[in-house]
């Protein structure tokens, strides 16, 4: 196969603007390992500008490990202004990548965005925390500057992109349904009633599929988050109320402060293992399912399906998106594939940098 010439790329060089990183955790520093990989490669990224994390703000000097090295051994600050809002300013055709979970640093998405900076996020708390923030989101955008959000659902399955693609053909979406969380996914797939279920959220929380506070899944709030921007997208203005939720997190977990929350993690063990053997003894399989439906609302909760279901045959973190439209009434449209983990994460931003800064040419 060594004679095979491969075909030359339409694209050309780097252009323009420069990428600013803000987050440094687990999916960040995917953002940056990935980064190195491609431009080795010679894939035409924009230029590296700086990276933050809530401790510091850290310049590219020209190595990357550097750099975020100098960002993980900063001390913590004590001050409520984050490091990059008094540090380097960004500048029109630049582009940030929001690898946080932070509530501040998604507010900044519309005012980056009328100020003609890119954004691109993993950070679901953009479009799809308070509707009115959604909305500012899309309206900055008419004044040219991009909105990549493709990781904040399935983790870069083109489940949202293909949402809008439908919508923008003229189609209308009757409903969603799936399994949105790849930590749940995940963590059900592998419950067997073995091993204590609060073993496998740490195993998971390790792997890099939980969000920085385990919490969030096992509340079914990333879940909602996730079914708010698909749903927005289908051009359904939901707000948080509007879905019903059914957590998983017992009382003294939800209470418990951040650093009690693993002391608290085998609250989740007696009644997961209830909800397992009451499943298993009808042949079922415990899924954490998300839907919206136009008509008839949203929920998010814990099912016991039956196994010849299509959304109780994930392996691993696997995502599995049903979409109902007047083009797909009966039969839906799936997407399905690993919907967590910061490598997928990772490429599913850079695969949003690359798309905005060639359409920026
Ligand atoms: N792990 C996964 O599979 C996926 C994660 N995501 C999202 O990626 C985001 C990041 O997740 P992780 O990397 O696991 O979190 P993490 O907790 O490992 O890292 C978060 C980073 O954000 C930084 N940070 C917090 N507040 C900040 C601020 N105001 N300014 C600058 N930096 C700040 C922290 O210092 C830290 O470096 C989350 O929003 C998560 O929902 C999205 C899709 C998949
Ligand atoms: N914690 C999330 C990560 C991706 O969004 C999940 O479990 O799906």
């Amino acid at each position: 196969m060594s004679s095979v010439t491969r075909i030359r790329s339409a694209t050309g060089g780097a252009r323009g603007g420069r990428i600013a990183l803000l987050g440094t955790g687990v999916v960040g520093s995917a953002v940056v390992a990935r980064y190195r990989q491609l431009v080795e490669r010679g894939v035409p990224l924009p230029p590296f500008a700086w990276l933050s994390n809530s401790r510091a703000q850290v310049a590219n000097d020209g190595s990357l490990d550097e750099a975020i090295a100098r960002a993980h051994a900063a001390p913590r600050q004590s001050g409520a202004v984050p490091p990059w809002a008094e540090g380097e300013a960004l500048a029109r055709g630049d582009i940030v990548i929001d690898a946080t979970a932070s509530d501040t640093v998604a507010d900044w998405h519309a005012e980056w965005l009328q100020r003609g900076i890119h954004v691109v996020t993993a950070n679901k708390l953009g479009n799809g925390g308070d509707l009115a923030r959604a909305q500012a989101i899309v309206d900055a955008q008419r004044e040219g500057a991009r909105y990549g959000d493709s990781a904040t659902v399935g983790a870069g399955l083109p489940a949202l992109r293909l949402i809008r693609e439908l919508v923008a053909g003229g189609d209308r979406i009757h409903a969603v349904e799936g399994v949105l969380s790849g930590s749940l996914a995940w963590l059900l797939s592998r419950f067997d009633d073995t091993r204590p279920f609060s073993d496998l959220v740490r195993e998971a929380r390790d792997a890099g599929y939980a969000e920085p506070d385990p919490r969030q899944d096992l509340s079914g709030e990333d879940v909602r988050r996730k079914l708010l921007i698909l749903a927005r997208a289908a051009g359904l203005p939901l707000e948080a109320r509007d879905i019903r939720v059914s957590s998983l997190v017992p009382d003294a977990l939800r209470d418990a402060a951040p650093d009690a929350v693993d002391a608290q993690l085998n609250t989740l063990d007696k009644p997961l293992r209830e909800r397992f053997v009451t499943a298993y003894r009808s042949d079922a399989r415990l899924c954490f399912v998300g839907r919206f439906d136009a008509e008839r609302g949203a929920s998010v909760g814990l099912r016991a399906l039956p196994l010849s279901h299509p959304l109780a045959s994930g392996h691993g973190t696997e995502n599995r998106a049903a979409i109902f439209s007047d083009r797909y009434p009966d039969r839906p449209l799936v997407i399905q594939g690993p919907g967590a983990g910061a490598q997928v994460t990772a490429a599913a931003l850079l695969d949003d940098v690359l798309r905005i800064d060639a359409s920026a040419r």
